[in-house]
């Protein structure tokens, strides 16, 4: 695949709930290129996560691709099979999302639990699954993978259980990981600590990353470039810089206006002291 290539590619894509017939997403135009990191951010209820769902074809019951093209990874997402999606989720496109101590099972240890899907998909036998896990554990800075292997997730913090899961997701090393509110639930320090993961682990592995969030400071953090929703549209784009710093649109200037009450800049240090 050459760098120029399109892992996501959407084209005015409506996203509908069939049974009240609303548009819940409209003229959705996007795209994502290898090792970029695109941010969403909007208020809640904008079609923020409804548009990731269907990245990964688990949109709710009813709700559909009814206009416009979305291509993941070359595939056709309106015309892709039970097993086309089998290949495509949680395989070359993993996720993340808010409440990770809602994805373990908590009666099953943390560790088994990571390893399964390189068990199933990747064919790899106990022992060398394990092995695989703890190296993933490693590779998100979890201390003492091996007695982590045997925790449960109740015993665990946020901050843990989504270090976890982020390992989860690239455990099979996928082309595109989303992150959906996945540090919301997380106090700030952590919140930090978890971009500043998931930033090493894009340059480590060339992960593409699409970063959603309702707060500006963290897609700010993380992002190349970041599309403004409101009411299921795109109402503003941009590279990070011209949307935080010269934001176009009136609403991206209140969204901007409001994150700054309570510390846009506490992320973004860097950022602004560069510019
Ligand atoms: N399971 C569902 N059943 C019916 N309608 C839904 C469902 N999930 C979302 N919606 C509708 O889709 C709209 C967009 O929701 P979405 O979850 O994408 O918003 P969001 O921008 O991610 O907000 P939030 O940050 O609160 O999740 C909502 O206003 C809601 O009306």
């Amino acid at each position: 695949m050459n760098s120029d290539e399109r892992l996501l590619d959407y084209r005015e894509v409506t996203i509908a709930n069939r049974m009240t017939g609303e548009h819940i997403v409209h003229g959705f135009t996007a795209s994502l290129r290898r090792g970029e990191v695109l941010g969403i951010v909007g208020e809640s209820g904008s079609g923020k996560s409804i548009t990731c769902r269907s990245i990964l074809g688990i949109l709710p019951r009813g709700f559909d691709i009814t206009e416009g093209t979305a291509e993941v990874l070359g595939q056709d997402l309106r015309n892709l099979s039970a097993k086309g999606w089998l290949s495509i989720r949680g395989v070359r496109v993993g996720a993340v999302f808010q409440d990770p101590g809602s994805y373990l099972n908590p009666s099953i240890r943390v560790g088994p639990q990571i390893a399964e899907p390189l068990r199933v998909r990747r064919g790899l036998k106990r022992g060398e699954a394990k092995e695989r896990v703890l190296d993933l554990f490693a590779s998100v800075h979890l201390a003492d993978p091996a007695d982590l292997y045997q925790r449960y997730s109740y015993e665990l913090s946020g901050g843990m259980l989504q270090r976890i899961l982020i390992a989860g997701a690239l455990a099979l090393e996928p082309e595109v990981l989303i992150a959906d509110e996945a540090t919301t639930a997380l106090d700030v320090t952590v919140q930090a600590e978890i971009l500043d993961l998931l930033e090493e682990l894009k340059e480590k592995t060339g992960v593409a990353l699409v970063v959603v969030s309702h707060d500006l400071a963290v897609v700010g953090r993380l992002c190349d470039r970041i599309l403004v929703m409101r009411h299921g549209q795109i109402i503003d784009q941009g590279s990070t810089r011209q949307v935080l710093f010269e934001p176009a649109h009136e609403y991206t200037r209140l969204l901007v206006s409001e994150h700054q009450v309570y510390g846009l800049d506490r992320f973004l240090a860097a950022e602004r002291s560069a510019g």
